[in-house]
């Protein structure tokens, strides 16, 4: 089943003189398996397309089916509650709560949905060892490097069986190694069955995805395989 759908998608920002029209009848869908970027220049409406595929925002027109579900018709708690089950988001602002460790901001979304903090902790423990960061779970944000609270704030958005990942430059605050690891994490997970929208600025990264999509002022211009080519991500280092 498809996984994302944007059907038609209109988002004016405003209304009246300052009325911003962020996105333009955009029609996206994105498949188990598949790894799709996204790429543009500033103010093309990337993090508006990648809001409104997370339910983080409303579209003025068209609709957003996540697993087939229309977030539209949902009320507020139906729609976190979808979020949360199916939802991953990598963003720029990490967002991780200063008063706990790595394990409880990574189990967080669980025990939101009722997990008991006892039973959730095997699945952060699990999603902690996958970026590498099993050995500080009882540390505080303050106590890691701002690359270390990126891999945890990663690790909470694989946490669980989120089919759908969400990133907007998750490599921003990573050293150019670490960077490409985080991103070969999404295409782990991807080759697992997930599905992953990745809005990016560098080639490198779009390289990882099995299509890019190009927006130029809130439309559509393009959308092809990487310029590379799959091939390419067997050079990438490990
Ligand atoms: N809340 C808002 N209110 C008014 N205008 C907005 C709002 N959010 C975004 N916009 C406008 O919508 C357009 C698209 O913005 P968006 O942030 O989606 O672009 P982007 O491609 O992600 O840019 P960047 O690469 O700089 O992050 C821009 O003209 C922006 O100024």
């Amino acid at each position: 089943m498809t996984v994302l759908e944007l059907r038609a998608v209109d988002r004016v920002h405003g209304s009246g003189d300052t009325a911003v029209h962020a996105l333009r009848g955009v029609s996206i869908t994105v498949q188990p398996g598949e790894l799709v970027a996204v790429m543009g220049p500033s103010g093309s409406g990337k993090s508006t397309l990648l809001n409104l595929a997370g339910g983080l925002d409303s579209p003025t027109g068209g609709m957003v089916l996540v697993e087939g579900v229309s977030l539209g018709g949902q009320g507020r708690n139906a729609l976190a509650k979808l979020r949360r089950a199916h939802i991953g988001y990598v963003f720029q602002d990490l967002n991780l709560l200063p008063s706990l460790t790595a394990v409880e901001n990574v189990t967080l979304p669980l025990e939101l949905d009722g997990v008991s903090p006892r039973k959730a902790r095997p699945f952060g423990e699990r999603a902690l060892d996958e970026v590498g960061l099993l050995a500080i779970a009882e540390r505080f944000p303050d106590e890691m490097s701002g690359g270390q609270q990126q891999r945890v704030a990663i690790a909470r958005a694989l946490v669980g069986e989120r089919r759908l990942m969400l990133a907007d430059e998750p490599t921003g605050a990573l050293d150019s190694q670490t960077g490409e690891s985080v991103l070969k994490l999404l295409r782990s997970r991807v080759d697992a069955g997930a599905a992953a929208v990745l809005v990016t600025h560098e080639a490198r990264h779009a390289a990882w995805a099995d299509r890019v999509i190009f927006l130029r002022d809130g439309s559509v211009v393009d959308s092809s395989a990487p310029l590379n080519g799959p091939e390419h991500l067997l050079e990438l280092p490990s």
